[in-house]
């Protein structure tokens, strides 16, 4: 006999309505009083990624429900693994409460509703983001006319630009925005598959761009867009895609973010994702941000300042006046200690009012949000009053346009504002303005009323217990409050007959501690109280609505604010790394100059000066692009461990540095403005995409090759490797050629192919450095300097017995070496003996006890010498 299965029940018809309007592709927190429920495949997979119990509820089509849930309260933290573990999740809450469901009828079910689809790169809450990165949502589109966009925003705090690019230039940006989510047309879903980002693929229509342009006329309140910049028709359509995104994400509430920015692509030094990989400027090759260059230059207070200066470092600049104007305010900075130390106290005292601006507007915002906004235009009053103490400085152009965005003086609503939340405000609200007790004695005068008259029926209930006990002759008579029976009359239970046998004490329930008891007057007492702090809990929460309007409406000012702030917190803070590692200013101009004065990789010598005694030695480095003082291109050789790398990435990062406006760590730098930086530094497999080391090496240099200017930086280390040597070197040999005569871009080219170094010599335009190593008694000692002219050997077998190769292995590679020294290349290697037979045997040398004894004449010594050179030989042992 077959079991029909069962109807689904009234909650179950509901939840699968709301499911199917979700889709697979996010997991469904469907709100059920205290806890988020999951249910069937939601169920199985976040019970196994949060590592939480899988149970079952009920059936449906005849099999049992899998279910697991998470505590609404503490819902955050789950949420912020899902999200880290690559999931998104659609919010569903009740949005009427069980009383109201029940006038719809007894079996009614409770409203709910999906509120907000929670995605990576949407996040808001301070307790899913990290404080000092940004949390980039962008959106990519290519037009038919071949040209490309991206347009990219940060949710969290309401940053939003575009920029039109080609399609080539598209994967590069993308990389140096390190967006935590990514909008692309489904068709295009195949060219980013592969890249490692969290991708989510929308249909075309959604890029329309007729629909765009109505969406962002519409949510910015303009009928055209020219007024806030000249887009092009692929930048709307990225821009339009994403803002409909962050609505869908928001379940249609307006989107909380500043109208758009144009970004200009040739206004920034082009650095591809490999070389920005490889140069580890934000995140080291293991993705770590502790020990990448931003790791160790950063000195910001705060967490919108840290954004800031990853995102300048991210994209250094392409014009001198603005990278001098960015020098210049950070010089300032430098030499003007005790300002620097005034202002940067004063911005630690300013929290985040950019995020605390975009959860209010995104209502998700709580009184401490206002407390923020409230800091930080106090923070711009207090630097700008500090500033007035200060008569002999004259900011820097750079400097007081932030400190002119900081001050009131025109700006009478937020000084209004500001006053108003300090009058309004308790010193220490409370997350959430549901939870009351945010505004302060003194602000409105209805709540001081209710709350007074809360206070004093308190105190009235305090005083029925006395009253009471006298009335029954119990001493030990309590009043107590709980939620659930609010102020009530506790007795021990060998007391209870005598309350029971009083008409004017009502029994409410008896507990194994203890019975309970009202009586009218205390009722009447608790409807009051509960009347009134129900009272002062709307016009609290209307008071905060209030405030939250008045700060959506000056969004724009409160922005300006809290972008002065960060930018002052980054000029400050590279001027503290600048004095505290010795930085000093380069001198940025429009030659192809790249001479540097004792420069430093400020990463390597940061672990260097922490973990060892040996301390960084500074090297020079002089190229001309138009090869006239100067070389425009070095080939440089050294032994294994030398230094090579860090001196090539320590110029790249110099250049990198200093167009981003930061000081450099070298005693003087000249640089001629860099248009593409390039490096291909050590291979790396990418096995993940079918490639081997060699062809991605390749694949780097064709790229190199192809796009490197006149005006260009490249540091190529190694290239050829990866295959047999003739053909590695003639690979190296031809790319120093194209570099050199074609491409005549300024370079550093590392290598252990001592043939290239005659190459180098008969190239005008060219010359040979190397580093230096000397072997002193047996041991290799790395000098790692850079001197003119190629290196004479290569020392790799003594580094690899440096590194441990077992003495024997040592042997027979240097057996071997002097064999291919002697007789060439093609010589049979079988000739030589093998390691495998016994070892070469080393002449042993004496021991020091030895030696001693060879010294001794037996037949002259005492007992007693006998007995002091016993104890003398055991202290050689
Ligand atoms: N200028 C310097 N001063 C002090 N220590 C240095 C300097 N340059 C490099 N080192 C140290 O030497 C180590 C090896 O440097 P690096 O990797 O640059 O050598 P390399 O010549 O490129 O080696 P290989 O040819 O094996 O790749 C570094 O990790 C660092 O600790």
């Amino acid at each position: 006999m077959s079991t029909t299965p069962s109807k689904p029940t009234p909650m179950m018809v509901q939840y699968l309505a709301i499911k199917d309007g979700v889709g697979s592709d996010a997991l469904l927190f469907y709100r059920m009083g205290d806890f988020y429920e999951l249910f069937f495949d939601d169920a199985v997979k976040a019970a196994a990624a949060l590592d939480i119990a899988l149970t079952k509820r009920g059936t449906h089509a005849g099999e049992p429900i899998p279910m697991c849930g998470v505590p609404a309260h503490a819902s955050e933290a789950y949420l912020a693994r899902l999200i880290k573990l690559g999931f998104r999740v659609a919010v569903c809450e009740q949005t009427e409460n069980p009383a109201e469901a029940k006038k719809r009828g007894a079996k009614s079910v409770v409203r709910r509703e999906v509120v907000r689809l929670v995605t990576p790169g949407t996040l808001s809450e301070d307790t899913l983001l990290d404080a000092r990165d940004a949390n980039i949502l962008a959106a990519v589109v290519t037009g038919l006319s071949g040209d490309a966009a991206l347009a990219w925003a940060d949710v969290s705090d309401g940053s939003f630009q575009t920029c039109a690019l080609a399609p080539d230039d598209l994967l590069a940006e993308v990389m140096a925005l390190r967006p935590s989510e990514l909008l692309i047309p489904e068709t295009l879903y195949a060219d980013w598959a592969d890249q490692g980002l969290t991708l989510t693929p929308l249909a075309p229509t959604k890029f329309d761009r007729r629909a765009a342009e109505r969406l962002l006329g519409d949510r910015f309140d303009v009928a055209s867009l020219d007024g806030f910049g000249d887009f092009s028709p692929e930048e709307i359509r990225a821009a339009g895609a994403l803002i409909d995104y962050v609505e869908l994400t928001q379940a249609g509430d307006r989107v909380a973010l500043a109208p758009p920015r144009r970004t200009m692509r040739s206004g920034w030094l082009s650095i591809d994702s490999a070389t920005r990989a490889s140069l580890e400027i934000d995140r080291t090759l293991q993705g770590k941000r502790k020990g990448s260059l931003l790791s160790v230059i950063d000195r910001t207070v705060t967490g919108p300042g840290a954004r800031l200066l990853g995102s300048r470092l991210s994209r250094p600049l392409m014009d001198v006046t603005a990278i001098r104007a960015r020098l210049d305010a950070v010089s300032q900075l430098h030499d003007e200690a005790d300002w620097r130390g005034a202002l940067l106290s004063q911005l630690k005292a300013t929290g985040d009012a950019a995020r605390g601006l975009s959860r209010l507007q995104l209502g998700r915002g709580g009184p401490r949000d206002l407390i923020t906004i409230r800091a930080a235009i106090a923070a711009g009053e207090a630097i700008n009053a500090d500033l007035a103490q200060r008569p002999n400085i004259k900011p820097e152009a750079e400097l007081d346009a932030h400190l002119r965005a900081l001050s009131l003086v025109d700006k009478s609503e937020l000084a209004q504002l500001a006053r108003n939340l300090t009058k309004a405000l308790v010193e220490d609200p409370p997350m959430q303005a549901r939870d009351g007790g945010l505004i302060a004695t003194g602000w409105s005068p209805e709540i001081d009323r209710l709350r007074s008259l809360r206070d004093e029926t308190r105190r009235s209930v305090a005083a029925l217990q006395g009253k009471y006990a006298v009335a029954t002759g119990v001493t030990a008579i309590k009043i107590k409050h709980n939620n659930v029976l609010g102020y009530f009359i506790e007795v021990s239970p060998k007391h209870a007959d005598t309350m029971l046998g009083r008409d004017d004490f009502i029994h409410r329930q008896t507990l194994v501690s203890g019975v309970r008891f009202t009586t009218t007057e205390l009722s009447a007492l608790d409807r009051e109280i509960s009347g009134a702090a129900d009272k002062v809990q709307g016009l609290e929460l209307a008071e905060f609505e209030q405030f939250r309007e008045t700060v959506s409406a000056l969004a724009a000012p409160i922005r300006h604010i809290a972008n002065a702030l960060a930018a002052l917190d980054v000029y400050a803070g590279l001027a503290l790394w600048a004095l505290e590692s010795g930085a000093t200013k380069p001198v940025i101009d429009d030659s192809v100059a790249l001479e540097i004065d004792a420069g430093r990789h400020p990463v390597v010598e940061a672990a260097l000066a922490r973990g060892s005694a040996t301390r960084f030695t500074p090297n020079d480095t002089r190229l001309d692009g138009a090869g006239i003082d100067c070389p425009r291109l070095a080939l440089i050789t050294g032994p294994n461990m030398a230094g090579k790398s860090t001196y090539l990435r320590q110029t790249a990062l110099i250049v990198l540095l200093a167009q981003a406006g930061s000081f450099v760590p070298a005693r003087r730098a000249r640089i001629g403005l860099v248009d593409r930086l390039f490096s291909r530094v050590g291979a790396s497999d990418d096995l993940s995409r079918g490639r081997s080391t060699f062809m991605v090496e390749m694949i780097e240099t064709a790229a190199i090759l192809n796009q490197s200017t006149d005006r260009s930086f490249v540091i190529l280390d190694e290239i050829g490797r990866g295959t047999a040597t003739f053909d590695g070197l003639s690979i190296a040999w031809a790319a120093v050629e194209h570099l050199h005569a074609i491409n005549k871009s300024r370079a550093l080219f590392a290598t252990h192919y001592h043939e290239l170094t005659e190459l180098v010599s008969s190239l005008d335009g060219a010359k040979n450095l190397s580093l230096r190593a000397r072997e002193y008694e047996g041991e290799l000692i790395f000098l790692h300097d850079v001197k003119d002219g190629a290196a004479d050997r290569s020392y790799g077998i003594q580094v690899a017995k440096l590194a441990g190769l077992p003495p024997v292995a040592v042997a027979r590679a240097t057996a071997v070496l002097e064999r291919l020294e002697a007789e060439g290349t093609d010589l049979g290697i079988a000739d030589l003996p093998l390691f495998s037979t016994t070892p070469p045997v080393q002449k042993p040398q004496p021991s020091a006890v030895e030696e001693a004894l060879k010294a001794v004449n037996p037949d002259a010594l005492s007992p007693r010498d006998a007995l002091d050179l016993i104890y003398a030989l055991k202290d050689k042992i």
